[in-house]
């Protein structure tokens, strides 16, 4: 596949032409009464018309057809999405997955929706006031199908498998160790090659934003120009048995067809004369006809059909030129600029957010994205791993790849934890006793490894899925603090020195 290419920013009003139709962006205004190549306009609202310019978000559309040539929605099973939140009693624990196992595709092909799975959330969808942890185990293409979430953004972060994703904007290969986003509304389909799996943060009713930087200067931490929105591609095509949209509305699963077969009921003639009356199926003859109408077809002739614009289409994926600053968007965390302590002590892990979903209260947020990158540890007189603590956020976190600093063993690449509201944790038995005798000198922190946090201000609830169908639950997790010794000198002030 040809390399793909990307706009670089974040946020930015953007435009993008598929270069198959230059021209096809409407000059000066959004609604010609007739668009470049009769294209229709559509404008997709991420905001409300109504918010302060800083957090307008909008994009102008120019397809094939608008997105309401469609039949209507049906209700669809949810697999393991869900919203409900009280689905299994609370639990305070400190909560560590196994791997999440994915599929095999030689026993079960599972896309990438039927294979999202909700782990985690809180709030109300309906209220636009909450987020979703979910993790992706999938090991096949979506298959003229295409998804759609109205009730929030997707953050994803692929762990495993690379993933192609065609979007209204145009299309995105998202590898692990990059993230996008996906927001609400925006149609896409995903291409996967090989057992497939990684996490999504959704949000509802809020857009992630590059944290504030404060004294730390105008550069830093996730920088806008490595943000990548996709470029103008359409596709014009038929699809036999029509094109399948799914959408998440107020966390359930809803089905619609776009299908540009119709029935039509046809009068034959032949030298004028009606010899009968049937019914066929076919192309929409012309985009005003949507009821069954009458052709005339004369002896031996094919049917022929009125106007030469394309009949074929009926992919979501039928944008040939946008504009606006509500885009999907991705970025690779190895371009995160890390700040950190270079003298002594422990930061906070709010250093590493590399996009926000903020709340009305100020510093407080719905759900951070905080990552743990490869760096320098070289603070001195410093115990240096993660400090044990207990924090009003809940903290979700997952491993990329490598592993993480904290933990010796047993939190691995593809699993998960959870660290609820004022849930005591921190460094296991091993890595405390290691990091506090350790020689301080410079040394690499995870060197190859990615792990990264969901934190947010809610108190979440794990699903039936998370706590028992997924299997995946470690009932050995708390066992990791249990050797932890108490090294008290009641009569001895000083620590002994580290060899
Ligand atoms: O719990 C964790 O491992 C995440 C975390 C990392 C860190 O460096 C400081 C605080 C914190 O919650
Ligand atoms: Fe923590």
């Amino acid at each position: 596949m040809a390399e793909l290419k990307y706009i670089s920013g974040f946020g930015n009003e953007c435009s993008s032409e598929d270069p198959r139709c230059p021209g096809s962006l409407p000059e000066g205004q959004n609604n010609p009464q007739v668009c470049p190549y009769n294209l229709y306009a559509e404008q997709l609202s991420g905001s409300a018309f109504t918010c302060p310019r800083s957090t307008n978000k909008r994009s102008w559309l120019y397809r094939i057809l608008p997105s309401v040539s469609h039949k209507p929605f049906e209700s669809i099973d949810e697999g393991q999405v869900t919203h409900n939140w009280d689905e299994v009693d609370p639990d305070p624990n400190q909560l560590r997955w196994k791997p999440f196992e994915i599929p095999k595709a030689s026993q079960k092909k599972v896309d990438f929706v039927s294979g999202l799975h909700t782990l985690c959330g809180a709030g109300d969808i309906k209220s636009n006031n909450g987020l979703a942890i979910h993790i992706f185990l999938c090991n096949t293409s979506m298959e003229n199908r295409c998804f759609y979430n109205s009730d929030g953004d997707f953050l994803i972060v692929p762990q495993k498998g690379n993933l192609l994703i065609y979007t209204e904007f145009g299309k995105m290969l998202v590898q692990p160790n990059e993230i996008c986003v996906i927001q609400r509304g925006m149609r896409f389909s995903i291409d996967v090659f090989e057992e497939t799996r990684g996490y999504i943060l959704e949000v509802y009713g809020v857009h992630f934003e590059l944290p504030d930087l404060g004294p730390i200067g105008a550069n830093g931490l996730a920088n806008p120009r490595d943000f990548l929105i996709p470029i103008a591609w359409y596709e014009d095509r038929q699809v036999p048995g029509g094109y399948t949209v799914i959408n998440k509305y107020q966390g359930k699963l809803f089905a619609a067809k776009q299908d540009r077969t119709r029935k039509y009921y046809v009068r034959i003639a032949l030298k004028s004369q009606v010899l009968g009356v049937g019914t066929f199926r076919g192309l929409l003859p012309s985009p005003g006809l949507t009821n069954p109408g009458t052709v005339s077809i004369a002896s031996s002739s094919r049917l022929k059909l009125p106007g030469e614009a394309s009949q074929q289409d009926v992919s979501p994926f039928n944008v040939v030129a946008w504009h606006g600053n509500y885009t999907p968007y991705k970025y690779n965390l190895k371009n995160f600029m890390v700040i950190n302590s270079v003298a002594f002590d422990h930061a906070d892990p709010s250093i590493f957010t590399v996009l926000t979903a903020k709340s009305v209260r100020p510093g407080v947020a719905i759900a951070d994205f905080v990552i743990f990158p490869p760096r320098w540890g070289v603070a001195d007189k410093t115990f240096r791993p993660p400090y044990y603590h207990r924090n009003c956020m809940s903290e979700f976190m997952g491993l990329i790849r490598g592993h993480y600093e904290a933990k010796q063993g047993g939190f691995l690449p593809g699993g998960g934890s959870l660290h609820s509201t004022m849930t005591p944790h921190g460094p296991d038995a091993d890595c405390f006793e290691k990091a506090s005798k350790v020689k301080l000198a410079p040394e690499r922190i995870a060197d190859g490894t990615m792990a990264f946090m969901f934190e947010s201000s809610l108190s979440l609830a794990v699903t039936k899925w998370g706590l028992k169908a997924s299997r995946c639950l470690d009932e050995n997790y708390h066992k990791c603090w249990e050797p932890l010794k108490s090294h008290f000198t009641p009569n001895s002030r000083n620590p002994a020195e580290p060899n």
